[in-house]
């Protein structure tokens, strides 16, 4: 593992924490609806079937209710992470009553109980979209996350996932605040960090 990627990266979070913590409600939530109006119009959402969204975290990231509440609304299908120790899947939930009753975990993030019986994406027909969430994000498409490595796991899993399959993979597309956007080499990157197709803000899109 290379420790100086690592702490820099650590020292980035830790800038970006001191930044978004700014922030206040009342901008995080016109924020998010502004970028749900432009989620909206974007061909790879209208388009997919089968999406996967984040339960965002109370104060860090682009609110993503509206957007489950849209999706489970719609003729769309709506994935949501479930963690172990090292692994993600996306699994299925099916009901805004069904979304409303699920349990927080250890970071306060409503999830589905492991023991759980739930669809995963990866057994069904896939996914087409994943909206990815982060800490910071680049015009070159670069993404640091809260530092578990679930995302780009889990990316190269659907990679070959679809691969295997003969599917396209799914696009990936982050959801970003205006602040979260860095200058192109700020961000620390390693091998295994994944390229996005697509960054998505209240005010642009690259
Ligand atoms: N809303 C949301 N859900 C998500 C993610 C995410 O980034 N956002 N994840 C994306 O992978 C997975 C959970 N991963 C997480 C990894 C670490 C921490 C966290 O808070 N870690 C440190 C603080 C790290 C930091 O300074 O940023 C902690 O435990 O205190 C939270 C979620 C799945 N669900
Ligand atoms: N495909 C992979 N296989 C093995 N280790 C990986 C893989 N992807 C990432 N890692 C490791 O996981 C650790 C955390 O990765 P990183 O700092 O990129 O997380 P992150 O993208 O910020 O977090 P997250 O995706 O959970 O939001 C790093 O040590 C990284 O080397």
């Amino acid at each position: 593992m290379n420790t100086t990627i690592v702490s820099l990266k650590k020292q980035l979070r830790k800038d970006m924490a001191s930044r978004l913590e700014k922030i206040s409600t009342q901008e995080l939530s016109a924020q998010s609806d502004q970028l749900f109006q432009k989620l909206q119009q974007l061909e790879s959402f209208k388009k997919s079937k089968n999406v996967s969204v984040y339960i965002s975290m109370p104060t860090c990231e682009i609110m993503t209710k509206n957007i489950i509440l849209h999706l489970l609304n719609s003729d769309k299908n709506c994935f949501i992470p479930r963690c172990t120790k090292n692994t993600m899947d996306m699994v299925r939930i099916t009901s805004v009553g069904d979304f409303e009753s699920l349990p927080l975990n250890r970071w306060s993030i409503p999830e589905p109980p492991l023991d759980q019986e739930r669809e995963n994406a990866l057994d069904g027909a896939g996914l087409d979209l994943i909206l990815v969430p982060g800490v910071a994000f680049d015009k070159n498409k670069n993404r640091i996350g809260h530092g578990k490595g679930y995302y780009d796991r889990y990316i190269r899993k659907c990679k070959a996932w679809s691969e295997e399959n003969h599917k396209q993979a799914p696009a990936l597309v982050a959801l970003a605040l205006n602040e979260q956007v860095v200058e192109v080499g700020k961000i620390p990157l390693e091998e295994t960090d994944q390229v996005l197709d697509s960054v998505l803000t209240p005010l642009e899109i690259f």
